[in-house]
């Protein structure tokens, strides 16, 4: 079975709580999925294989590490996704960047597929799916089987509130995907929504409601 990795830095902590809160604005909600997208790039990206290398100090030469070969690609699930892009790029500036359009049906609480643009190369590529928000887990799964399809191998799933329904569907579905949570809620309500969540993470970024 897949890693799960919560978060229980405290930064992190503190921003999710505010991230939470009814009276923070899409401006505000914006910075915060930002920055804590950069810290928690952090940890997904502890086992990137280092390479010895050498450099040239003022002083004299200096044996180092470097990030080896590997490519790395991004994928947010369209729309909320795109809030962890940038907090992302701050760490690892050199990944390539791919968009999945999902959305999910309101009344079926199913995914549907809207739009795709991958990099070529996915199959070379280890990649970090985005979203914000896993609750039913429906639209990570069909995300995961989307770049599976396309002929990707390693993948990490990364979002801000994982639901416990979510994981154990991914840790059915999709046994090699790690996956990486700020937090985790207990409880869905009848509308799939996470309990007590942070409501609908697209329409709090881009101020939809
Ligand atoms: O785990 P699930 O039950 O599938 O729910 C999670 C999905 O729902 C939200 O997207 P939404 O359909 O609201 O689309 P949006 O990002 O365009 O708002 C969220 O960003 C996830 O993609
Ligand atoms: O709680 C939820 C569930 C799905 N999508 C969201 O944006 N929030
Ligand atoms: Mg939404």
């Amino acid at each position: 079975m897949g890693k799960v990795m919560i978060f229980d830095h405290p930064l992190i902590q503190h921003k999710m709580s505010i991230i939470r809160d009814i009276n923070t604005g899409a401006k505000e909600f914006r910075e915060l999925v930002n920055e804590i997208s950069t810290l928690m790039a952090y940890e997904v990206t502890r086992d990137l294989p280092l390479e010895d290398a050498e450099v040239e100090t003022p002083v004299g030469k200096a044996k180092t590490k470097v990030i080896g070969g590997k490519k790395l690609g991004i994928v947010p699930i369209l729309r909320a996704g795109l809030g962890m892009v940038d907090g992302m790029l701050n760490l690892i500036p050199a990944a390539k960047v791919g968009h999945i359009g999902l959305y999910r049906d309101p009344e079926t609480l199913k995914p549907v597929e809207y739009y795709c643009k991958l990099p070529s190369d996915i199959e070379e590529r280890d990649l970090i799916l985005l979203d914000p928000m896993l609750a039913t887990g429906g639209s990570a799964v069909a995300g995961i089987q989307f770049l599976k399809d396309r002929g990707a191998k390693n993948i990490k799933f990364m979002c801000l509130l994982a639901s416990r329904v979510g994981i154990d569907l991914i840790n059915k579905d999709h046994p090699d995907v790690d996956i990486y949570a700020a937090v985790v809620d207990e409880k869905l309500n009848d509308h799939g929504y996470i309990v007590p969540g942070l409501g609908d993470a697209g329409d709090r970024l881009f101020g939809t409601k």
